[in-house]
């Protein structure tokens, strides 16, 4: 059989938002249990991998804006580096690949941008290194990798899941229905925080009261009808004030959301990117304009899916 070597994948490794995260309690391992609509949208990094022969190694090549790339590693610890070579012990195989991957999220962000990269590697390495495996045995070698990466790897395998209810520590992903081109506007701050930090400073009276009200499932529910405005009142993220804690800067991002008379924002997951809902394309770039003035950080208006 000849060896498919310049076999080539590109993919497209989308940002999501957490469009409602909810923290149900601590676990035993220091992860905490949540649940939390998570959406893709219009941001997306690229992702090109191809084959290479027996016995080569797994090299990266990263592309993009100085400002995207700087502090994203290029070496073995970069998570597509990682994705690609769980996938080949778990494979046992020697195959090689080279990727080329195009920054456009911005990390340190909440937006799951390194997670995303490492799900798409794992996509495109299946596809590549013609595995032929399901999109579930990825996910479980992608959710040993990070939370966020389960949820990504079902997205980009199959469109209609780019919209999710995620639980336990984020491996368990239910896609739900999504209306197209619900417009978003995000902002990320020049500062950007760090996961680990963030659910360090959180504190138990953060969400403590939850149990009673399933706001996720509210979420998912106004998604799926593509109403906003009842999307916008199902807006929380039950991290926003552990991160305020870390970056009290974040109160003027939330502060230039509000004087763009925008209905519903919060802070997306970690953070430090924040966005704002809008009824229309137009709107929502009006409200970018606005917010680029004010100077809260690098602002784009988008939509989800
Ligand atoms: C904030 C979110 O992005 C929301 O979707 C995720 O919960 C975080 O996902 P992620 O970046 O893939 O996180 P991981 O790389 O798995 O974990 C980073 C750190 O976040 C904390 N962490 C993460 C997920 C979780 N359910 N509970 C946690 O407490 C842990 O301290 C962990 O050391
Ligand atoms: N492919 C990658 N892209 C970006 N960062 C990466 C990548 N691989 C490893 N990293 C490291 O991971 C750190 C966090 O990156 P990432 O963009 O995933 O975080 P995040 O915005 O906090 O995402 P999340 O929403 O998953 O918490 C970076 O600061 C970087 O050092």
């Amino acid at each position: 059989m000849p060896l498919s070597a310049s076999l080539t994948c590109r993919l497209d490794a989308p940002a999501k938002l957490n469009l409602c995260l909810e923290l149900l309690g601590r676990r035993d391992d220091g992860f905490h249990h949540l649940r939390s609509l998570m959406a893709t949208i219009g941001l997306r990094d690229t992702l090109r991998v191809t084959a290479e022969a027996p016995g080569s190694p797994v090299t990266l090549k990263l592309l993009g804006a100085p400002h995207l790339t700087r502090g994203v590693p290029t070496d073995g610890s970069n998570l597509v580096v990682r994705a690609l070579e769980s996938l080949r012990q778990e494979a046992q195989i020697d195959r090689g690949a080279s990727v080329q991957l195009t920054k456009r999220v911005p990390s340190q962000a909440g937006l799951g941008g390194g997670s995303s990269d490492a799900a798409a590697a794992l996509v495109a390495g299946a596809h590549v290194w013609e595995l032929g495996w399901p999109r579930e045995r990825l996910m479980e070698i992608g959710g040993r990798l990070g939370s966020d990466i389960p949820f990504f790897v079902a997205a980009i395998a199959d469109r209609r899941r780019r919209a999710a209810v995620v639980a336990g520590r984020g491996e368990q992903v239910t896609p739900t229905p999504w209306v197209a081109g619900l417009p978003v506007v995000v902002v990320k701050p020049a500062g950007g925080l760090s996961t680990a930090a963030v659910y360090g400073r959180c504190q138990p009276e953060d969400y403590a009261g939850v149990e009673g009200r399933d706001r996720t499932n509210d979420a998912a529910t106004a998604l799926a009808s593509g109403d906003w405005r009842r999307l916008a009142t199902t807006l929380r993220n039950h991290l926003q004030p552990a991160a305020v804690r870390l970056a009290p800067w974040l109160e003027g991002v939330r502060r230039a959301f509000d004087r763009c008379g925008c209905a519903g924002h919060q802070l997306s997951g970690s953070g430090s990117a924040y966005f704002g809902l809008f009824p229309t394309m137009s709107e929502a770039r009006r409200a970018a304009v606005r917010l680029r003035a004010l100077r809260v950080g690098q602002t784009l208006a988008t939509t989800i899916g």
